[in-house]
């Protein structure tokens, strides 16, 4: 039987974009931090980081492929839906994709954003830029954000999965005391206290992540190891508060406590971006080698199937909301599922209030 998506009749991927050149790494870094006072040095630090990896980020190809393989997956499973993909940052940008949208007759589509978590960088900013597309197109499509996702099983078990196998790449006698250090973006204290409908949520849903990947380790291997949420990629004024610590200092500290091991994993991000390869595989990585600590980085979700089937789980599942239906919203440890429409306050914007769709 075909699964029905109505009232869907395409899905739209939503990225950051990243630059593919080193032509296009400034203009792409201008368009990322217009008008929000990150200190030049900063810029010309990030710069470099594209630059040492020949101008271009790894984020859009990895859209490429996942793109191929939420296409695959939906076909395979009966779901005859265009898939289109626009970014905020860097071509193809959302406003072409939804003029491209509105001249194919697409009415109304299901965005699967490419960031899982709770906050005014990591959601609401894209709401922002999903209503500024719409604004800019005429007869644009409906656009519906799909629910967060972070604590989605399609999300998580490709997580548990990596972080074995980054475990088990440990040398034999360090891995049984190892150390779990979860890491995603560094934000202002700020924006993470203004996080989700009550304040708090980004750290309070990544540490949800990080205990249901602590627990269903011990599940596998009878052992519960050590851990700590940590950050990476801080940025801004060094007089504005960002969450803390830092993964170097976090590897220095461990070092310091005696710990035998260290495996980083990334659960703020949903593959291998520019934060992944430089700030972890290059920087900390460095770090931990000069301090005689073994450590590995766990893989993130990337195009594991489980991941990609996810999207189209979050799809018929808002399709059937939309359709007035029940539903049964998939999800792991303590945190209930989120919402499908934010709420007026969620997350909001540090430099005033913006118009942004998918709210309540
Ligand atoms: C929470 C969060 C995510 C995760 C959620 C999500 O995925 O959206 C994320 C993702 C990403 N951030 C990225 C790149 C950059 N972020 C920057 C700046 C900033 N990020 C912030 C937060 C986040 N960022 C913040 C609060 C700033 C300060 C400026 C501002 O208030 O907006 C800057 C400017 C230089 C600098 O300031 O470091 C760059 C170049 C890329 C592309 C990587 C690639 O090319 O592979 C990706 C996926
Ligand atoms: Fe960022």
């Amino acid at each position: 039987m075909t699964p029905d998506t109505t009232p869907y009749d395409a899905v739209l991927l939503v990225s950051f974009g990243g630059p593919e050149r080193p032509e296009d790494v400034v203009p792409f870094l201008e368009n990322v931090t217009r008008g929000r006072g990150i200190p030049r040095e900063r810029l010309e630090e990030v710069g470099e980081h594209y630059f040492l990896f020949g101008g271009r980020s790894p984020i859009n190809d990895q859209n490429r492929a996942f793109l191929t393989a939420l296409r695959e997956d939906l076909a395979g499973a009966g779901v005859d839906l265009p898939v289109y993909w626009g970014n905020r940052n860097w071509d193809p940008y959302l406003t072409d994709t939804v003029r491209q949208m509105a001249a194919d007759g697409v009415t109304r589509a299901a965005c699967f954003v490419t960031s899982a978590y709770s906050s005014y960088s990591s959601c609401r900013q894209y709401r922002e830029n999903l209503f500024d597309a719409v604004a800019s197109v005429e007869n644009a499509p409906q656009l519906d954000k799909l629910r967060l996702y972070f604590n989605h099983p399609g999300f998580v078990e490709p997580v548990v999965d990596a972080a074995l196998t980054a475990l088990a790449d440990l040398p034999e006698d360090v891995r049984e005391g190892a150390h779990l250090a979860f890491v995603t973006h560094s934000i202002p204290e700020s924006m993470a206290e203004g996080s989700g409908p009550d304040g708090d949520a980004y750290v309070e849903q990544h540490l949800s992540v990080a205990a249901e990947v602590v627990e269903r380790i011990r599940q596998e291997t009878g052992r519960r190891h050590p851990h700590a949420l940590v950050y990476c990629s801080r940025s801004g004024a060094p007089h504005v508060p960002w969450l803390e610590p830092d993964i170097n200092d976090h590897l220095e500290r461990l070092q310091a406590d005696g710990a035998a091991g260290v495996v980083m994993v990334p659960i703020g991000f949903v593959s291998d971006h520019m934060e992944v390869v430089y700030d972890l595989d290059t920087e900390a990585l460095a770090t931990a080698e000069k301090l005689g600590l073994p450590a590995t980085r766990a893989a993130t979700a990337g195009v594991d199937p489980r991941f990609v089937a996810a999207v189209r789980d979050l799809l018929l599942e808002r399709a059937a909301v939309e359709r007035g239906e029940e539903v049964v919203r998939a999800t792991v440890g303590g945190l209930p599922a989120c919402w499908d429409r934010c709420a007026p306050g969620c997350c909001p914007n540090p430099r005033g209030d913006r118009p942004a769709l998918a709210g309540a």
